[in-house]
């Protein structure tokens, strides 16, 4: 099987080709496929099933197939997957093949166990500068790198390309930490704050919060417990409002 770019399309001689409008689900999913695949790799399997890389990563095999369809990727009938190829096209597809820089702003509790964290590195994130603005903060060093003030973000940006930044301050300060970023040239940023920020167009952000994490699970652990309070524990059909006034 010969390599090749996943779902490029052509353009003019010379031209990067551009990348396929993959679904953002599809997207989502991408990093689950790949940790399975390593894992394929490290335990010794060259190639690997449908139904098996699926299993791994959690999900359906018929909704693995779609995704690594949208990649040109089909997998040979009775093989399976080449484990090395298809690690090759994700990675090609997420960006993974250069190391991005990643800068972190806010370095209290959150950012010291971010600026801490040894899983960037091995996914291919490189943390190049960590920022705060509490002169008690600034000059610590954590794994290397000495927290800066906020106000060097734009030296720093010139002499660094940032790819991402993390923001990691309270929310009261994240939107203008985010102007900040975009400012320097940040492109992307990943947001801990919980908050909603205003970014350009051209600007990407991923928000992460635990907290609604478990307000969903707390949702489902409500409603398995308004089902189970009804006669005969019925699973479907009448809302928890209902189930709890019953
Ligand atoms: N996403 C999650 O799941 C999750 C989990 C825990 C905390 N959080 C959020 O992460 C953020 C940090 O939480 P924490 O517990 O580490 O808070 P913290 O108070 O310990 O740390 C915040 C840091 O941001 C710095 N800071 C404040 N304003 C700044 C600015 N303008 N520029 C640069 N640095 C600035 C502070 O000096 C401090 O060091 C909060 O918004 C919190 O709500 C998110």
């Amino acid at each position: 099987m010969s390599q090749h770019r996943p779902g490029s399309t052509s353009g003019p001689a010379g031209a990067v080709p551009a990348l396929p409008d993959l679904p953002e689900a599809t997207v989502a999913r991408l990093p689950e496929y790949l940790r399975a695949l390593h894992h394929c790799a490290e335990t010794g399997y060259e190639t690997v099933s449908s139904e098996g890389l699926a299993a791994a990563a959690g999900v359906n095999s018929a909704k693995l197939r779609k995704d690594l369809s949208h990649l040109g990727s089909y997998g040979t009938r009775g093989v399976g997957y080449d484990v090395a190829l298809l690690i090759d096209q994700i990675e090609y597809v997420l960006g993974l093949t250069q190391r991005r820089a990643v800068a972190l702003v806010g370095v209290g509790n959150l950012g010291h166990a971010l600026a801490g964290y040894d899983g960037f590195a091995s996914r291919g994130f490189h943390v190049v500068a960590l920022f705060d603005a509490d002169p008690a903060t600034i000059g610590e060093r954590i794994h290397g790198l000495q927290v800066r003030h906020i106000d060097e973000l734009p030296a720093v940006a010139a002499e660094t390309a940032i790819a991402i930044g993390v923001i990691a301050t309270p929310a009261a300060a994240a939107q203008a930490v985010a102007d900040q970023l975009v400012a320097a040239g940040v492109t992307s940023i990943l947001n801990f704050a919980p908050c909603v920020l205003s970014v350009p167009p051209n600007v990407d952000v991923r928000k992460v919060d635990l907290a609604i994490e478990l307000q969903i699970l707390s949702f489902h652990e409500h409603r398995k417990s308004t089902l189970t309070a009804l006669p005969g524990g019925r699973a479907a059909g009448t809302s928890g409002q209902e189930a709890v006034g019953s």
